[in-house]
């Protein structure tokens, strides 16, 4: 199979716009589901409630792919597999290297989804000489003074790092260094990347924080339905939204 190193995904070539890109996963998990039932065929309607987006959204994305289903049948599940696949790069093999093999990093290494999406864990590394040799998930951790000649025998083009946020710069800086060009930081700071490299941030506290805002939004909807004068606005504590507060809680 051949290896992501150096490949450009036709998305961007294609001008697809970074929000369908972003569904594609949700159209790929739905698919895969309906796969494993051997479901030949399924409808926009079908799919996209299966994938939590509205229908009309779903047959614009798949327009962009060039798929535009059969009336009356629907889109081929098997076929829509492969393309989606293709489009995001998944039809290759991408290795990719963990560094900070802490709590995080341990539960990441060990879960399965990765290699079944074509995401092959190359090495896990760690700076903390104690863990060298130890296995996780199977896999040596492999010492930091490492990270450059892994990096480039195993044509890593991924980095994923979960180290704490005080070495995630010097991380990123080396395994840009020596060859990666897309990163997955978990670590709660801000990456400075050369034009080329693809950052993506995970943040589970910020996800809770927009679930949070949420309560407390219908939180207050209950409060209001239990008045009968229409609700005040309070423009102090609104911004310039009108409805959303201006600042959310770090
Ligand atoms: N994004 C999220 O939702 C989320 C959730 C949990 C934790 N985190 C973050 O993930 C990171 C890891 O959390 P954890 O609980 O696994 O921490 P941890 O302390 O258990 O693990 C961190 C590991 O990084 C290693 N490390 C430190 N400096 C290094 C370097 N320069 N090179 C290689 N390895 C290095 C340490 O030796 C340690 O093994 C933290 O930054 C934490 O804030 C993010």
């Amino acid at each position: 199979m051949a290896t992501g190193r150096n490949h450009r995904p036709a998305t961007r070539s294609r001008g697809i716009p970074e929000a369908t890109v972003a569904r594609l996963p949700l159209y790929l998990r739905a698919l895969t589901s309906l796969s494993e039932r051997s479901v030949p065929t399924v409808s926009s309607e079908e799919l996209a409630a299966a994938a939590g987006v509205n229908s009309a959204k779903l047959r614009k994305d798949f327009s962009y792919l060039g798929s535009y289903g059969t009336r009356g049948v629907g889109y081929d599940v098997e076929y829509l597999v492969y393309q989606i696949s293709r489009e995001l790069g998944l039809t290759q093999d991408w290795p990719v290297v963990i560094v900070g093999m802490g709590n995080l990093g341990a539960a990441l290494a060990n879960y399965g989804g990765f290699a079944s999406r074509g995401f092959r864990i190359a090495a896990l590394i760690d700076a903390d000489a104690s863990l060298a040799g130890k296995l996780i998930a199977g896999l040596p951790v492999r010492h930091a003074e490492e990270l450059e000649e892994i990096v480039d025998d195993n044509q890593v083009s991924i980095g994923v790092i979960t180290t704490p946020a005080g070495a995630a710069q010097e991380v990123c800086d080396r395994l840009v260094g020596a060859g990666v060009t897309s990163i997955l930081n978990f670590a709660p700071t801000v990456l400075t990347v050369p034009d080329g490299v693809d950052v993506r941030k995970v943040d589970l506290s910020i996800e809770l924080q927009i679930l949070a805002f949420h309560e407390q939004r219908k939180a207050g909807e209950e409060f209001d339905d239990t008045v009968t004068a229409p609700p005040k606005r309070q423009p102090t504590s609104t911004g310039p939204d009108g409805d959303l507060p201006a600042v959310m809680p770090a």
